[in-house]
């Protein structure tokens, strides 16, 4: 809703990394600050050093003096409520009993240790005193720690890793020097197909799998995978769920960059947002703005069977009409016309710039490349969703109390569909949640919300009046798809939403 646009008083997650810089961009604080951005975490940076390096490998390192990190340290812990910490290239002993002082007075909910020894091309980034200052200061006060096989080794005085089982015993000795979880890297364990990952929480083990990219575009993997666990645990996710999926963005971005040509040495960076690769897929997918929830139009095929249209006329009368955001909710639709329709909709709904989701079917939502898909609460579950379509896609989740909504926020979704606002003939057995039920979901989520079931003309307005600044916009079906022509339908609602939204508080 035009009113409903401005987002006040929300909370960030928020990281601060405690890293080096990397001129070349693929590793330190610049694929931390690109890690947390696309998995939307706000991401500080204290700059422990300063390294020049590039696709070939470190040509220098010029370490920030240890009382300046402490300054920086300070000037974003007193004042910016950061929930996890996480560390990279941390140069010096000195530098790390800085940080042990900073945490101690300013805590905060989580540490994440990537212990930063070698670099990929084989570099030393930190002298033997700096690894005393891990296992005798910082191992003790990380929630996890997520070495390498060379780091691992390093860590337990030069022990050789060869095979799983080692790796499964070195997470046991690492733990024992303090951290309450150790995750074990195996990307690069020889002779292994795959990219297996011990992670040890001081009482199960867990091996996680992944499939190994053939790419030379792997600088900054590391660095890449405790950002985004921090990111995840910013968000709220639990220590393995965190891990997982942050295993999972690796592998997506891996994937995605693994052609992209940055620099000419033997190690190239990858692509954080997945916007270099015009080639590959997902690119020039729109990217998910809240107002495009303002009048979301949502397909019936039974109320299209009435009227005597097809899915993609009436796709094409709603965005005459102005609607700003098409979902195809075909339950009865045979996969193959689905499919057909659902890519003569792609081409229409992005000529005039306007998102398509489908509804519940991520297959076909594949095979058309949407934008998206939207799930219920007994569908696939958004984190799968995420894992098959990737992170430039847009999910919508329905809720209808502040727990779904917690769990949503929790899981990656974009934004959540919540009703029956009002009764509906539409949806069989929906329950009604009514204004107060929305209201109650707008106030417990971080999300953008729309608000769906029994919306029309006569209503609109009192959704419009709920007047919470993430409530964005309203979902209807049979307002729009059972009446006699969809265009002028939508015109008049469209003009209701944005009357009533000038009236709201809230201002654009
Ligand atoms: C925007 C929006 N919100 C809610 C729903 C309902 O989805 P779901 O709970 O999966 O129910 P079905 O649509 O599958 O009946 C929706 N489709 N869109
Ligand atoms: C799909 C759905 N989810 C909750 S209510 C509903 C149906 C909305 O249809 P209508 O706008 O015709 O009430």
């Amino acid at each position: 809703m035009a009113a409903m646009a401005v987002n006040v008083g929300r909370k960030m997650p928020h990281v601060l990394t405690v890293a080096g810089s990397d001129s070349g961009a693929g590793a330190g604080i610049q694929a931390d600050i690109k890690s947390c951005g696309a998995l939307g975490a706000y991401c500080s940076s204290v700059i422990t050093a300063v390294t020049a390096q590039n696709t070939v490998g470190v040509q220098g390192v010029h370490p920030v003096p240890e009382e300046f990190v402490a300054e920086q340290l300070r000037s974003v812990l007193s004042d910016m409520s950061v929930d996890v910490v996480k560390t990279g290239m941390l140069p010096s002993l000195g530098v790390i009993k800085v940080l042990c002082h900073s945490l101690k007075e300013f805590p905060v909910r989580a540490l994440v240790v990537d212990p930063v020894l070698v670099s990929t091309s084989g570099d030393m980034l930190a002298g033997p005193s700096t690894l005393s200052g891990y296992r005798d200061e910082l191992f003790a006060m990380a929630d996890i720690v997520t070495p390498n096989l060379k780091e691992a080794s390093a860590i337990l005085g030069g022990v050789s890793l060869r095979t799983v089982a080692d790796m499964r015993s070195a997470a046991k000795s690492i733990h024992d020097l303090g951290p309450r979880n150790v995750l074990v890297k195996g990307g690069d364990l020889k002779g292994s197909s795959d990219a297996t990952d011990i992670f040890f929480d001081g009482e199960n083990y867990h091996v996680l799998r992944g499939s190994r990219i053939n790419t030379r575009n792997t600088h900054g993997t590391g660095c890449t995978l405790a950002s985004c666990i921090a990111a995840g645990l910013a968000k709220g996710l639990p220590m393995l769920q965190a891990v997982q999926s942050a295993k999972a963005f690796v592998e997506s971005a891996l994937d995605y960059s693994k052609d992209i040509i940055v620099g000419n040495g033997p190690q190239g960076p990858f692509d954080h947002l997945f916007k270099l690769d015009t080639h590959a897929h997902n690119a020039g997918t729109r990217s998910f703005e809240a107002n495009d929830l303002f009048l979301y139009a949502v397909t019936d095929p039974g109320m299209n069977r009435k009227w005597g249209r097809s899915i993609v006329d009436a796709v094409k009368a709603a965005i005459e009409g102005g609607a700003t955001l098409i979902q195809l909710r075909e339950k009865e639709t045979e996969t193959r016309e689905f499919i057909e329709a659902a890519n003569a909709c792609v081409e229409i709904c992005h000529s005039n710039g306007v998102p398509l989701l489908i509804n519940d079917r991520v297959d076909v939502a594949l095979a058309c490349d949407a934008d998206g898909v939207h799930v219920g609460q007994s569908d696939m579950p958004v984190q799968t969703v995420r894992k098959i379509l990737g992170p430039g896609k847009i999910i919508g989740v329905s809720c209808k109390t502040p727990d779904q909504v917690e769990q949503a926020w929790a899981d990656g979704a974009d934004y959540i569909g919540c009703g029956g606002v009002f009764p509906t003939t539409t949806k069989a057995n929906n329950r009604t949640v009514g204004l107060d039920g929305l209201k109650a979901v707008c106030l417990a989520s971080k999300l953008p919300v729309v608000a769906i079931g029994g919306i029309g003309t006569a209503n609109a307005g009192s959704v419009v009046e709920v007047n919470i600044p993430n409530l964005k916009g309203v979902a209807v079906v049979s307002a729009l798809f059972d009446r006699e022509c969809i265009a002028t339908e939508a015109r008049k609602l469209k003009s209701i939403l944005m009357e009533s939204s000038s009236h709201a508080k809230i201002s654009v």
